[in-house]
């Protein structure tokens, strides 16, 4: 993030603390614009990498076997609330072209499609295109299981609800593919 920007959140968060009727200068929120900015940079670090880049491909000789990555945690920030909303993402695809991605690299796309304001359903897609941008799998198949701060928190107050989203692509689209990804990720 560019010092500008730093200090546009820094005086933004000030303008905030005032609005709301607190005194930025007590000595409890003094550091607080600065720890919001660096947070930002943080939470929303991919705003700003248009793609994903930190990856390696493997040769692979099993063609037709699922690979599943399940329970990846995941944070991200509500677009609508600036809130946070959490959980898991379920990862499978069949490999195409004898190529593989190194495990931990799925677990880096979940990251990197997360950090930035998002919709859960918007998540769960740029995962699966990600995925088949870089890898062109033959089927790909995310689930995204997510407890939403602002369902929580405030307005409705639905504590412990649990949205479910799925993007499925490929030879992983159908009925029986679906049905079976879900036996394999509830096991
Ligand atoms: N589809 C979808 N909706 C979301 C997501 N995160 C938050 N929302 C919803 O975005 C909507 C925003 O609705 P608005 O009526 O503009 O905002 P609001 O007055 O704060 O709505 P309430 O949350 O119902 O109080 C709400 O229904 C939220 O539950 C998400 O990831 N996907
Ligand atoms: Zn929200």
């Amino acid at each position: 993030m560019t010092d500008e920007a730093t200090a546009q959140i820094e005086a933004a968060v000030r303008t905030i603390l005032t609005a709301i009727g607190e005194d930025p200068d007590r000595p409890g929120l003094q550091e607080t614009p600065a720890r919001v900015a660096r947070m930002y940079a943080e939470v929303f670090s991919s705003v700003q990498q248009p793609q994903f880049t930190n990856y390696k491909l493997f040769p692979t000789e099993s063609q037709d076997d699922l690979v599943l990555v399940k329970d990846i945690p995941f944070y991200s920030m509500c677009e609508h609330h600036l809130l946070p909303f959490f959980g898991h993402v379920h990862v499978a695809y069949v490999p195409q072209h004898k190529q593989i991605i190194g495990l931990s690299k799925i677990a880096r796309l979940v990251d990197y499609c997360a950090k930035r304001p998002n919709v859960q359903e918007r998540l769960t897609s740029a995962i699966a295109d990600e995925l088949q941008t870089i890898l062109d799998p033959a089927g790909i198949a995310v689930e995204v299981q997510a407890r939403h701060m602002c369902m929580e928190m405030r307005g409705i107050q639905k504590t412990g609800s649990q949205t479910v989203t799925a993007s499925f692509r490929g030879t992983l689209n159908n009925a029986e593919a679906k049905a079976e990804f879900q036996r394999r990720v509830q096991l």
